[in-house]
């Protein structure tokens, strides 16, 4: 019986599957695309009460509202990155990475939040060493100013972001930065997802300094979702606008930097192609993408935004918008999921919030079928398309900026507690970054500006409300034996993968 045209088909679609999943690699990536992994000062460092650093809001959460924090845990000694961050950098080195996103914890620079309160010279000397162990290793530096760990002092003040003092605040403690460090970073990030800050922090409370609506029920500190998430936003992206000016004006000339902002966004598929769902899913990308990446490109909200909620949305002046207006060189992108947005009525209950501001209603399901292949972590499913998805809708609506994938990556839950074959065996990880990266590398064949990608993370750390009871590392930490550090597979995978 002849070779019938339908088997020379399979042959071929077989091969090129093979071939697929086989030939990714860096070669796969325009040359000098940069693979790095990331991190947070909060997650990684410990030595909380060492080296004159002082709380921050994340020390008093995690201290008063153990509860809130799945294991009970804090970020007091977390993976002590602080005392071994030349064994890490060691590791990343060992596995071929080119980059490493940090994030400094503002409270160990300027203890009291201010510059008037002192800096302190045992924490610009930490991050001094930090920079330099990574320079005479080959690995670039991607410093994050903010990921959320703010100076307790700041919050007891005048309530954090949600009082105008702190744009100042942060412009003072950016220019310390720029100026201590600046001669050896060349990628700044302002802030690491202000979205979630703001969601997690005043909507949800599931983060620090967890507030929201007391009719929520969500057993928050107090707190009003309608109101605080739109003005802790509008601090957050004028303490932004405000360091980018400073940087550009007094520093980017001579030390020859740049700067942006991360990001976070789902994609949001829409349930189904009717107009009113395709405008559900364009809203719910509008509150939580389109928040922050309307005003540092355009300088002003969403016109959803501005006619869904009124007054209750701030205004930016002329002056505001104008500094508020390109103030980013690149864009971090993170990147961990999609999710279903349908059309959602205006609530009946009088009462407003941010959940249901957007007149949207999101889900993993539809029909009880989910948008993608369950993972270790509850609300990530399997979808790689989104990041292409969203990296052209980017391009498209954002007019094609510098991108970095700043965070991709997938936590495992299993309750494993020793650096078992299991516990080390994370085939899961490396399909969930093989299959985000073939994406990735299909949207910069579609012309997608994106140069860059870090995987969260390098190692297992305190997972913010989940505690350590969510693994997100290539490196299995031992938390019961000494913090030993172990590679799992997708560590050996992602070497040869840069490698190749
Ligand atoms: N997790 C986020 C926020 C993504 C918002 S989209 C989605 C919606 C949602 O409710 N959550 C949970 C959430 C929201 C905000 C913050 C943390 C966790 C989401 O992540 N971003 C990055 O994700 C990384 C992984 O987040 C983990 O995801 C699983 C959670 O169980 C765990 O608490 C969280 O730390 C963090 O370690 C990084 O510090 C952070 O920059």
């Amino acid at each position: 019986m002849g070779i019938k045209r339908w088997h020379l088909v399979l042959v071929w679609i077989l091969f090129g599957w093979v071939s697929g999943v086989c030939s990714l690699s860096r070669a796969s990536f325009p040359v000098g695309f940069i693979f790095g992994t990331a991190s947070s000062s909060y997650q990684y460092e410990g030595a909380a009460k060492e080296g004159g650093r002082d709380p921050s809001i994340w020390d008093t959460f995690s201290h008063e509202y153990p509860d809130k924090i799945a294991d009970g845990s804090n970020g007091d000694v977390a993976i002590d990155s602080y005392h071994r961050y030349k064994e890490d950098i060691g590791i990343m080195k060992e596995m071929g990475l080119d980059a490493y996103r940090f994030s400094i914890s503002w409270s160990r620079i300027l203890p009291n939040g201010k510059l008037s309160g002192g800096v302190n010279n045992e924490g610009i000397n930490y991050y001094n060493n930090l920079i330099n162990e990574l320079l005479v290793n080959g690995i670039q530096p991607f410093v994050t100013l903010f990921h959320w760990d703010l100076p307790q002092a700041l919050e007891d003040e005048y309530g954090g972001f949600l009082s105008p003092r702190i744009v100042d605040d942060f412009r003072d403690y950016a220019e310390v930065c720029f100026k201590e460090f600046g001669d050896r970073v060349k990628h700044w990030i302002t802030l690491n997802e202000p979205w979630s800050y703001t969601y997690g922090g005043y909507v949800a409370g599931f983060l620090a300094p967890g507030r929201c609506s007391d009719w929520q029920n969500l057993n928050c500190t107090g707190g009003d979702s309608a109101v605080e998430p739109y003005l802790v936003a509008h601090h957050l992206l004028l303490a932004h606008a405000v360091s980018v000016k400073l940087y550009r004006q007094k520093y980017q000339a001579s030390q020859e930097g740049v700067i942006g902002m991360t990001l976070v966004s789902y994609w949001f598929v829409p349930v189904s192609n009717a107009k009113r769902q395709q405008n559900a899913a364009s809203r719910a990308l509008d509150f939580m993408f389109g928040w922050f990446m309307k005003p540092i490109t355009i300088g002003n909200y969403p016109h959803t935004m501005q006619s869904l909620l009124g007054n209750r949305l701030p205004k930016f002046n002329k002056m505001q918008s104008k500094i508020l207006k390109g103030s980013f060189d690149f864009l971090g992108l993170n990147y961990y999921t999609a999710i279903y947005a349908a059309y959602a009525s205006k609530p009946n209950v009088g009462k407003s919030s941010y959940l249901t501001d957007a007149r949207t209603s999101l889900s993993s399901y539809h029909n009880g079928i989910p948008i993608g292949p369950m993972t270790g972590t509850k609300w990530i499913y399997m979808y790689p398309r989104g990041i292409r998805d969203l990296l052209l809708y980017t391009k498209e609506k954002y007019g094609n900026p510098l991108i970095y994938i700043t965070e991709n990556g997938v936590g495992d839950t299993e309750n494993v507690s020793s650096p078992s074959k299991e516990a080390l065996n994370d085939k899961g990880r490396i399909e969930y970054h093989r299959r985000h990266l073939s994406s990735l590398q299909t949207a910069i064949k579609d012309g997608v500006n994106v140069k860059g990608y870090f995987a969260w993370s390098l190692l297992d750390n305190f997972e913010w409300a989940s505690g350590y009871t969510v693994r997100f590392g290539f490196n299995f930490v031992d938390y019961k034996n000494g913090l030993k550090r172990y590679p799992k597979l997708s560590a050996q995978w992602l070497k040869i993968f840069l490698k190749n």
